[in-house]
């Protein structure tokens, strides 16, 4: 019998450490059988690609950038993330929605009930039913202070032009954020990612054991060299 697929997100500001884990995580999975699509925002299709490079790159307003992330995310879903989780896979997409109520919204202070009337558009009508708004099945929210987060930027790597804005707007974000997981407490999980890698890795493989989507056992053996 075909599993149910999941779709599990990661956010968290530039620095956070989420892309550090999501291979681990990936591993995890397949180490118990399952067939992962490790993706990301913005970004997972060519065209996709195309538009992120824009995004992260090219000077814009606030409406064209939401336009273009949404327009990113729809094809996304389409070519992507829907025939993935229609075959039984496990998702794991490095941001997706959450991040642009908290950049688009809390950070550049763009209209949050358009981003909602947006949002509700491109994530409508790909699902099997076709009233379903896509969301994710999980969030995983990594929690760090902004100046953790960017001191751990600085000796990393050459800023694009969202890691370049002020510590004030990333203020902002992780606020942003907070409402998010404050506004979906069943879809979220916090982990406070301020922490050791290691430490980072068995916060977050608890969240998926308490799910019982990964047994103990394969959890304990990945994680961080
Ligand atoms: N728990 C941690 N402690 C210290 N440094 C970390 C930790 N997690 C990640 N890093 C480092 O911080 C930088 C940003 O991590 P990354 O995973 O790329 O963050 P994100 O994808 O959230 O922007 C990288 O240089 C990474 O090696
Ligand atoms: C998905 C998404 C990302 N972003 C921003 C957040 C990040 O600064 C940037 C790229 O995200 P990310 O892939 O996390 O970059 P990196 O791997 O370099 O950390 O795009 C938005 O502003 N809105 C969105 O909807």
């Amino acid at each position: 019998m075909t599993r149910p697929g999941l779709f599990i997100t990661f956010e968290g500001i530039d620095g956070a450490g989420k892309s550090s884990h999501i291979e681990g995580l990936a591993q995890a999975f397949r180490a118990q059988g399952r067939t992962v699509t490790l993706t990301r925002e913005p970004g997972g299709t060519p065209l996709a690609e195309k538009l992120r490079e824009l995004l992260l790159h090219d000077s814009m307003d606030a409406l064209t950038e939401s336009l273009l992330v949404f327009a990113a995310r729809r094809d996304h879903l389409a070519q992507v993330i829907e025939p993935a989780l229609a075959r039984g896979e496990v998702v794991l997409c490095d941001r997706f929605t959450d991040a642009t109520f908290a950049y688009q919204g809390a950070g550049r202070g763009f209209d949050t009930r358009v981003l909602s009337i947006l949002e509700r558009m491109a994530q409508t009508g790909l699902a099997p039913d076709p009233q379903l708004m896509r969301e994710p099945d999980l969030t995983v929210w990594f929690d760090v202070p902004v100046e953790v987060a960017a001191g751990r930027l600085a000796s990393a790597r050459v800023p694009d032009r969202f890691e370049s804005q002020p510590a004030e707007f990333f203020r902002r974000v992780a606020q942003g954020y907070a409402e998010r997981a404050a506004g979906a407490p069943h879809r979220f999980a916090r982990i406070d990612s301020s922490l050791e890698r290691h430490q980072v890795w068995q916060q977050l493989t608890s969240v998926f054991v308490r799910k019982g989507w990964l047994a103990i056992m394969v959890a304990a053996q990945g994680g961080p060299r």
